[in-house]
């Protein structure tokens, strides 16, 4: 058995007098899609920042592998194999798709000032090594004739996966998705579900999803963790879950 990827333990995020999350506990395997589900308002985005560093936890730890990274600022959780997409798409909307990918690399660049302002061989291979990137998840995530257009004019749909491919170029370890499904139809929910599988079985990702849509979250997630009130009323697989009597009471309430 592996060692887990991620490990959340005891978390607890207090804003003043409001618990938004408690006694939040769980793994995530490496290649394992694994969902948090909840009502409105049950704590699932405190969750996702604190793992991300937006938020610094007021109790409890966060592992990657073995190393606590709890409360360290998001650039640093990135560069460690974080990446995240959010509710509300987070994209420089005046820059072309291409360039969006480009940008997201910058980072992780292997040149310095020096060898960028003289065009060293080594700057210049780097540049070429990033636009080919750029063009493998252009295509990857079916953008490639978008490449030129600018991200602010792609139909919601291609702006949803383009925020995936900006974060799947960084090579992260751990792939976060708050509501990835948000606002597609049918059709594009379904091609979402494909995406996630193949990056997962194709780039050695673990997934971390937030979705309210079921028929999704059944479908592909290895495990699922359901949240209400900030705390957790159960964790497992989808058949698990959708039979815990806990979780069927949170979602259809009382008879
Ligand atoms: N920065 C903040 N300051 C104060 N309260 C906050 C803050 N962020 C979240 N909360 C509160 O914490 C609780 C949990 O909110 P959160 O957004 O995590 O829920 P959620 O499960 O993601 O909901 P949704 O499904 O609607 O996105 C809510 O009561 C919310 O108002």
């Amino acid at each position: 058995m592996k060692s887990p990827l991620l490990t959340v333990s005891g978390l607890q995020m207090r804003f003043g007098g409001l618990l938004a999350v408690d006694g939040i506990e769980f793994q995530v395997n490496p290649g394992e899609i694994f969902a948090i589900i909840g009502p409105n308002g049950a704590g699932k985005t405190t969750v996702f920042n604190c793992v991300s560093g937006f938020y610094r936890p007021t109790a409890g730890e966060i592992r990657l592998d073995a190393r606590a990274i709890t409360g360290q600022p998001g650039h640093r959780i990135a560069r460690a194999g974080i990446v995240r997409t959010f509710q509300n798409i987070r994209l420089f909307r005046t820059m072309t798709a291409v360039e969006n990918l480009l940008v997201a690399q910058h980072a992780q660049l292997d040149t310095n000032w020096f060898s960028g302002l003289f065009m060293l061989p080594r700057f210049r291979r780097a540049e070429r090594d990033a636009l080919e990137r750029a063009a493998y998840w252009l295509e990857k995530v079916g953008l490639r004739e978008y490449a030129n257009r600018e991200a602010g004019n792609l139909a919601y749909g291609q702006q949803r996966r383009l925020e995936i491919a900006r974060c799947m170029i960084t090579q992260p370890r751990l792939l976060l998705l708050d509501e990835p499904a948000a606002g597609l139809n049918p059709q594009e929910t379904h091609e979402l579900d494909l995406l996630i599988r193949e990056l997962r079985d194709q780039h050695d990702v673990a997934v971390l999803l937030i979705e309210h849509d079921m028929s999704l979250v059944m479908e592909i997630s290895d495990r699922i963790l359901v949240m209400e009130y900030g705390r957790p009323i159960g964790i497992g697989t989808p058949a698990e879950v959708r039979s815990n009597p806990r979780v069927i009471k949170a979602y259809l309430g009382e008879e």
